[in-house]
């Protein structure tokens, strides 16, 4: 056994657990519907999680009263099943309004009923947050990027709530191109994979990680975004021998399988890892050439000119 911690990260305490909560057809309570509960709201049903929101008619914010007018909302998809949202017109009844939640947030203007509220769900173990008492949360929102399946949480620990929100922004400003489709390309081949090599054993489960990783790297963001159902599945021809095929094996032909072969497979121009191809060394020096023998062309001219 080593003992040598230096070979291993430093533990640095005082972080949030950052996870990914799968809410989805799960009970949660919204209590209050202003501003800030319209944005709890909407970030729960877009975790598709079945939201109960109570707050009185008379005070609610217009994003809060269009969701509830929202009918694709309020229906249920099918008799008997829970609506992604119930709305009920009313202040705060007490303990029956927690019963078979499992995560509460308050958004209300009272801070005494909010703490009560927090206590009734600590003593049932119900995750609680309430908004802007950090000993009151359980769990802390954060500044949140989206793209598709692709979800970026700026957290700064309940230090500096505007400085999240301003980190985020920096971040959406450096995000690839289409990294959204490039990941919903990458989630359906993982699961057509599925299909063709579904084993639970070891083996099949390196074999399939070792296989998904060598067809990942081989294929830049926006190459994959651009990934459709005939290249997917010549992609998947190549799982039986075990062959990790890039986007020019599947899409130049024989003259791309032979580059491909050759090792020079990659299109240059493609290959930039955020998929900005505008910003590919490739483009900038084949338009630098260009524009340099377009200058050269120009002043040949000019100088034939004078001679004639
Ligand atoms: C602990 C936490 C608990 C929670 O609510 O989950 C909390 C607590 C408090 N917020 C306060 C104030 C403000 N909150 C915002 C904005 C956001 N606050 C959010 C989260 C969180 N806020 C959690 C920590 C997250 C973290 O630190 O990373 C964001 C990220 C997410 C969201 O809420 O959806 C969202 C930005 C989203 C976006 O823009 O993308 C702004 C800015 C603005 O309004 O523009 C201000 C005014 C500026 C200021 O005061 O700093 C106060 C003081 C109230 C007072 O002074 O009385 C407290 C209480 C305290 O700090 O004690
Ligand atoms: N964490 C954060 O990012 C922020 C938190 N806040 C805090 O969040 C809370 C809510 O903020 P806003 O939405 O702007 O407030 P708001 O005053 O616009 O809305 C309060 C809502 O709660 C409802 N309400 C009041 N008592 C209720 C009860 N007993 N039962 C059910 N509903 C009740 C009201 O009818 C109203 O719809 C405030 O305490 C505010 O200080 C405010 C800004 C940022």
């Amino acid at each position: 056994m080593s003992t040598k911690t230096e070979e291993f990260p430093a533990i640095q305490p005082g972080a949030s657990l950052i996870i990914a909560w799968q809410i989805k057809n799960k009970r949660a309570l919204v209590v209050g519907g202003g501003a800030v509960a319209a944005g709890r709201l909407s970030a729960l049903l877009n975790a598709n999680a079945l939201v109960t929101l109570v707050a009185p008619s008379s005070n609610l914010s217009p994003e809060v009263a269009s969701r509830i007018a929202d009918v694709s909302l309020t229906t249920p998809s099918s008799e008997g099943a829970t609506p992604s949202l119930t709305y009920i017109d009313r202040v705060f009844a007490g303990e029956s309004d927690l019963e078979g939640m499992e995560m509460v947030l308050t958004a209300i203007d009272e801070i005494g009923l909010s703490s009560r509220i927090c206590e009734m769900c600590r003593t049932r173990r119900i995750p609680v947050n309430v908004a802007d008492v950090p000993p009151e949360c359980d769990f802390y929102f954060g500044s949140i990027v989206r793209r598709g399946p692709l979800q970026i949480m700026v957290s700064t620990g309940g230090k500096g709530p505007r400085i999240a929100n301003r980190v985020r922004r920096a971040i959406e400003g450096t995000l690839p191109d289409r990294v959204g489709d490039a990941i919903e390309s990458v989630g359906t081949l993982r699961s057509e994979l599925r299909k063709v090599a579904n084993g639970k054993d070891k083996a099949t489960i390196e074999r399939r990680m070792d296989w998904m990783v060598r067809v990942c790297d081989k294929w830049s963001l926006a190459e994959l975004a651009e990934m459709d159902e005939r290249m997917r599945q010549e992609v998947l021809d190549g799982w039986e021998d075990n062959v990790a095929k890039g986007y020019w094996d599947v899409n130049a032909g024989v003259l791309g399988k032979a580059a491909s072969a050759l090792g020079l497979g990659k299109c240059p121009a493609r290959d930039s890892p955020d998929g900005k191809a505008s910003r590919c060394p490739f483009v900038l020096t084949s338009s630098g050439f260009l524009l340099g023998l377009t200058a050269g062309v120009v002043a040949t001219a000019a100088v034939m000119r004078r001679w004639n």
